[in-house]
């Protein structure tokens, strides 16, 4: 049997009651006197049905444990120097030497039913179980080692309240020291994210209007600040229409993944407010000056493709198969070497750092007078009377 073939539908097979009941049976054989032939081919059927991949050592163990218990010791010719694969496993069961077949035979029941064991408590949890606690605005979750953070409220169009930006921040941070590989910012319904939620700027006493903007302000540094500084990949699952501050971040994503049904809008003039998040910066290097003027200062709209074309987006897909294309797509990136990728990550971007962190502080120290003019306070009212919408 190749090694190929003893760890096959790997990803296949039984839900856990069904894994844990082999394992248990397993167990309770390694008990006995010896493992039976029996024994040793539920146990090769249940090497198929683990969920976890074991990793190559253990897949060249079993391999060897397979071939000394149903060939006897190795008794062919070492494979040549540059067929590595097969010179692994040749090494692997030449190693075992004149190990008798009954022990091998038991050997391998034994460690199968252990790899049985710990896979059936590593089963892949109901999204409800893996969902982590202590957000109330956000639902986050990680598998495949991916952490997905998706802003969760469908009914004001994914609006960033206070304390979204807030959970926002604790969930990044918690995903930079979390095991995972990439993280994933989403929106739950039809919108990514409608951007600040303007009633941010709501039920501020008279009087309090400097203090809120400046403490808005320093909201929005230590926001903006935490993408900056993110150390791991990046990526924004656009799920559909983005606006205001959920498009000017996307500079400091690394992938932005975007359904066809999406869109790009910062009007920031019409709302009396300045660009953030970097944009000043990060979209006229990305598009060049004259496209990012119309986008920042015009608050042009863009479709999904345009965005595409205009380097803010890395990819559009239709949005029927938007889920199901990005997320097989992230799957196999999360199984790239984890470590390497963050270097990678770091090499890009660690030049930029200090100069994004001074642009943010200026682009904040110019909002922080907007949120005061009377531009910005008659177009916030405006909204909130339901005279204008976007
Ligand atoms: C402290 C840090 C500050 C950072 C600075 C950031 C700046 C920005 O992000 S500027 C961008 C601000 N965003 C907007 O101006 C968008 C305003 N919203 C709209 O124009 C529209 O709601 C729409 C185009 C996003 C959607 O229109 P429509 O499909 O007709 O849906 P509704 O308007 O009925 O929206 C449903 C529901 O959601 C509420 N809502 C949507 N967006 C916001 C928002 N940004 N702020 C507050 N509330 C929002 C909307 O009011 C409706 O609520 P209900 O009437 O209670 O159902």
């Amino acid at each position: 049997m190749a090694l190929a073939g003893a760890v096959r539908c790997w990803r296949l097979g039984a839900g856990p009651s069904s894994l844990q009941m082999q394992a248990l049976s397993l167990h309770m054989s390694k008990t006995a006197m010896g493992a039976s032939q029996k024994d040793f081919e539920s146990a090769m059927n249940q090497v198929k049905l683990l969920k976890k991949d074991p990793g190559n050592e253990v897949k060249l163990k079993l391999y060897a444990l397979y071939k000394q218990t149903t060939e006897g010791p190795c008794n062919t010719p070492r494979p040549g120097v540059f067929d590595l694969i097969n010179k692994a496993k040749w090494d692997a069961w030449n190693a075992l030497g004149n190990l008798p077949k009954e022990t091998a035979r038991q050997n391998y029941v034994d460690l199968v039913s252990d790899l049985s064991s710990s896979d059936s408590s590593s089963q892949v949890k109901p999204e409800a179980d893996r969902k982590q606690p202590g957000y109330e605005t956000l639902v986050v979750t990680s598998e495949d080692s991916i952490t997905k953070i998706m802003m969760n409220r469908p009914a004001k169009k994914n609006a960033l309240t206070i304390q979204m930006y807030r959970e926002i921040m604790l969930a990044l941070e918690a995903a930079s020291k979390d095991d995972s590989t990439i993280i994933v910012l989403t929106g739950n319904g039809d919108y990514y994210s409608s951007g600040n939620d303007l009633m941010n700027f709501m039920n501020i006493p008279p009087g309090e209007m400097e203090k809120e903007a400046k403490n808005g302000a320093i909201l929005l540094r230590d926001f903006v600040g935490c993408f900056i500084d993110f150390p791991k990949p990046l990526v924004a699952v656009i799920n559909g229409p983005a606006i205001g501050i959920s498009v000017t971040i996307l500079g400091l994503f690394d992938l932005v993944y975007a359904s066809d049904r999406a869109t790009f809008h910062t009007p920031f003039t019409h709302l009396g407010q300045s660009p953030e998040g970097c944009s000043s910066y990060t979209f006229p290097k990305i598009m060049g000056q004259a496209k990012a003027a119309e986008m920042l200062m015009f608050g042009k709209k863009l479709t999904a493709r345009e965005a595409c074309a205009q380097g803010l987006v890395t990819e559009v897909f239709p949005d029927s198969t938007f889920q199901k294309e990005v997320w097989t797509r992230l799957k196999a990136y999360s199984k790239l070497p984890r470590n390497t990728l963050h270097i990678s990550k770091q090499s890009i971007r660690n030049l930029e750092k200090e100069k994004l962190h001074a642009v943010n502080a200026e682009e904040n120290s110019v909002l922080q007078e907007r949120w005061l003019s009377d531009e910005c306070i008659n177009a916030v009212m405006s909204f909130l009377s339901r005279k204008a919408k976007l």
